[in-house]
């Protein structure tokens, strides 16, 4: 098991839907100076990479490598680690130094989940893993084609950036943040609309930001909205090892991709220093000890889309009652 220093360089991962605004974030990061030490891969899931020719015009000396053969989540293979292999080494041998970020801008279609699998390798030890999401306010809600996409990139996101607010009322800014809200309370919400200002508290947030940002992972998540489930699971005691691995399997198998986000504290094994239970969809970090007290109870919290609370509570009826968490919905439609 492995931690991370707030000095550990961090790797963003940039998503949000088709057109809301990543690549003209990313531009606007790159102009700013803390872009100077970042490392930028772009993929697009069209067979021209648009992106990779906008991004940098702006910039020559840039580091960038782009990801063509389509969208990453779908056929990253080994196409991903090639292009983050590719870019470090390029770094060494220009003797600049290391990277203190790399940004993946992700295509409009791309899935977090896969993504994340993908970057388990690079997780932790030697980078940081921040999610951060754009969010059209010209066009926030999504239908039901778009939904299980557009879900799980904001459910995922510690970052929620909401964009072209200066193409929008007041009125329409406030029910993009109601969206964004329904979706993931516990992020942080960048409703900023100067576009310098905005790209750098998304993507380099200060360390009193970023420590913002890691407290939301102890936020309990509470929505409203028709589709998306909050549930909350407490274990009467400290849970053993093989038993969490379990459930925790079990719940991705039941749930597979309307599984959208895992996170929680809780003892294990009989140590009384919780760990950390971190998934997006149904790619789960590495458990990490934390210093965190357990005051509240030990739990996770689960988001799902189009799940019920009669679904998860006959999951967990497999388990003998000593192992098994008590489970409630946190969200008012799915109570
Ligand atoms: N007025 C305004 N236009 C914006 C803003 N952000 C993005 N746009 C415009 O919206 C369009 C799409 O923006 P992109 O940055 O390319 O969006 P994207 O998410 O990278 O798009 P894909 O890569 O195709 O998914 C472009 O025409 C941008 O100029 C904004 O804050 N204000």
């Amino acid at each position: 098991m492995t931690t991370s220093s707030p000095t550990t360089p961090e790797f963003v991962l940039l998503t949000g839907s088709l057109g809301s605004g990543k690549t003209t974030l990313l531009c606007d990061y790159l102009s700013l100076p803390e872009s100077a030490d970042t490392g930028v891969i772009v993929n697009e899931a069209g067979e021209i990479n648009v992106d990779g020719a906008v991004v940098p015009s702006g910039r020559r000396d840039l580091p960038m490598t782009l990801l063509g053969n389509g969208c990453v989540c779908c056929s990253f293979g080994d196409d991903l680690h090639s292009a983050i292999d590719e870019l470090l080494e390029a770094r060494r041998q220009s003797g600049a130094g290391e990277f203190r970020r790399i940004i993946l801008e992700t295509s409009g279609l791309a899935m977090p989940s896969p993504i994340l699998r993908s970057l388990m390798r690079y997780d932790r030890a030697e980078y940081r893993l921040r999610i951060v999401s754009t969010l059209d306010a010209v066009d926030p809600s999504a239908d039901d084609v778009m939904f299980p996409i557009r879900s799980a990139q904001l459910t995922a996101a510690q970052s929620i950036v909401l964009t072209k607010l200066d193409r929008v009322s007041h009125g329409a800014i406030a029910a993009a943040e109601r969206v964004a809200r329904e979706y993931n309370p516990a992020a942080v919400l960048v409703t900023t609309e100067d576009r310098s200002a905005r790209a750098r508290v998304a993507l380099a947030p200060s360390e009193l930001e970023a420590k913002t940002v890691a407290s939301q992972f102890q936020a309990i998540a509470a929505t409203d909205h028709s589709r998306l489930g909050v549930f909350f699971a407490q274990w009467p005691g400290s849970v053993p090892w093989a038993d969490l691995g379990d459930w925790l399997e079990d719940l991705a198998g039941l749930c597979g991709d309307r599984l959208l986000r895992v996170k929680g504290l809780l003892s294990v094994g009989g140590v009384p220093r919780p760990i950390l239970i971190d998934g997006v969809g149904t790619t789960f970090a590495e458990p990490r000890w934390t210093d965190a007290e357990l005051a509240a109870g030990r739990g996770i919290v689960i988001i799902a889309r189009d799940v019920s609370l009669d679904e998860l509570t006959n999951m967990s009826g497999a388990y003998s009652s000593d192992v098994r968490p008590a489970l409630r919905a946190t969200s008012k439609r799915a109570a």
